[in-house]
């Protein structure tokens, strides 16, 4: 019998039919997994589970007793309760490294969007509002050449130092779990202490995964911090800063602009604030969302899982606790 498998939200479809052809899969979005009749069913006998964002918890787990594996189309995985997880030796997978650049790409994509106001300067000339030469009112700020403060040195944050330094010739100032000598030989960044770092940049990007450390990590207090002119980015997780303060920030002056591919409910409310103010650049979370990086991130998922349901190691272990091998001591 093939074994049953769980597709939840974002999997491409050449992976999906590949794996249907092996498993018995069952593809479900747009449904409330802690209710849906049929993936509670599913749930039941599942071996695994492929997909993005679903919150793997004690009460999911608990109606899922055959799972050996939750692989994570994405690279961030806060959705999944990884000690409740390993308590029931169930291996956690997520997909770290090929979407760096794609998602550094749309992150630098964002700041320079947001200091020069291109989406709002867009609806301005298709508007017809463009009937004289622009004025001073229009105007954006340079990005070259200016301090990038990048808060989470990892992967996506290196990528973001790479394009900031070599192509912009930007200072670059960073916080982050520990020192990176390596990354601040090679883009001539500094390591600073957060509130430092806050006050020194003219652009403050965020870039940790989301835990309990980082949860509230940017609020009233941090934006306070940063310079008036400041232009804060937020790639990370919504969870990350706290948006009423953030509102309250750009509604006071207190900082210039923000750019924002996520938010603290996703897909964020229509009425939200930010949503209505010219001096923000919201995304709908697309950091890692080209056909190509999209496609390459579920392969490497179903790599994943597939390792995992056979009983092998998968590559991008999140967990590895829950490996035999480790308490034999290999
Ligand atoms: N907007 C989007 O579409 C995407 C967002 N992401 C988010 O980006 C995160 C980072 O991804 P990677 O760079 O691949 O991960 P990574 O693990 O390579 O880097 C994370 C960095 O954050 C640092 N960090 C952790 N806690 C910290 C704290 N309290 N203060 C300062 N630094 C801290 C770590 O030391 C590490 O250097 C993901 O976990 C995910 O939440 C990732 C991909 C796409
Ligand atoms: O990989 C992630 O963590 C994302 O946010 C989506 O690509």
């Amino acid at each position: 019998m093939k074994k049953k498998i769980i597709a939840y939200e974002r999997v491409e479809k050449p992976v999906l039919k590949d794996l249907q052809k092996k498993y018995d899969v069952q593809f479900f979005k747009n449904i409330d997994p802690t209710t849906d009749p049929e993936f509670l069913k599913q749930l039941d006998q599942a071996e695994g589970i492929i997909g993005l964002d679903l919150n793997v918890n004690k009460d999911l787990l608990e109606k899922a007793p055959n799972l050996k594996i939750v692989s994570n189309v994405s690279v961030g995985h806060n959705n999944l309760d990884i000690e409740q997880l390993s308590k029931r030796n169930i291996m956690a997978t997520n997909t770290p490294g090929i979407l760096t650049d794609t998602v550094a790409d749309t992150i630098f994509g964002l700041l320079i969007a947001t200091a020069r106001r291109i989406p709002e300067l867009d609806h301005f000339v298709k508007n017809g509002e463009w009937v004289q030469s622009i004025e001073p009112e229009h105007f954006g700020i340079n990005v070259h050449h200016k301090v990038l403060g990048i808060i989470g040195m990892g992967r996506i944050g290196q990528a973001i130092a790479q394009r900031a330094h070599f192509g912009f010739d930007m200072d670059i100032v960073y916080h982050s779990r520990s020192r990176k000598p390596e990354v601040e030989e090679t883009y001539n960044a500094t390591y600073s202490d957060l509130d430092e770092l806050l006050s020194q940049s003219d652009f403050v990007c965020l870039m940790t995964p989301l835990t309990p450390e980082t949860e509230r990590l940017i609020g009233k207090r941090e934006f306070q911090l940063m310079k008036e002119s400041a232009i804060f980015i937020n790639g990370s997780r919504g969870k990350t800063i706290v948006e009423q303060d953030l509102i309250d920030a750009l509604t006071n002056g207190e900082i210039t602009a923000a750019g924002l591919d996520v938010f603290e409910n996703e897909p964020t409310e229509t009425d939200n604030p930010l949503l209505k103010m010219k001096n923000t650049v919201t995304l709908p979370h697309i950091g890692s969302s080209t056909h190509e990086t999209e496609l390459k991130m579920s392969e490497l998922a179903a790599t994943n899982l597939e390792k995992g349901i056979h009983g092998e190691k998968p590559p991008n272990l999140i967990n590895p606790d829950v490996w035999p091998d480790k308490h034999k001591g290999s």
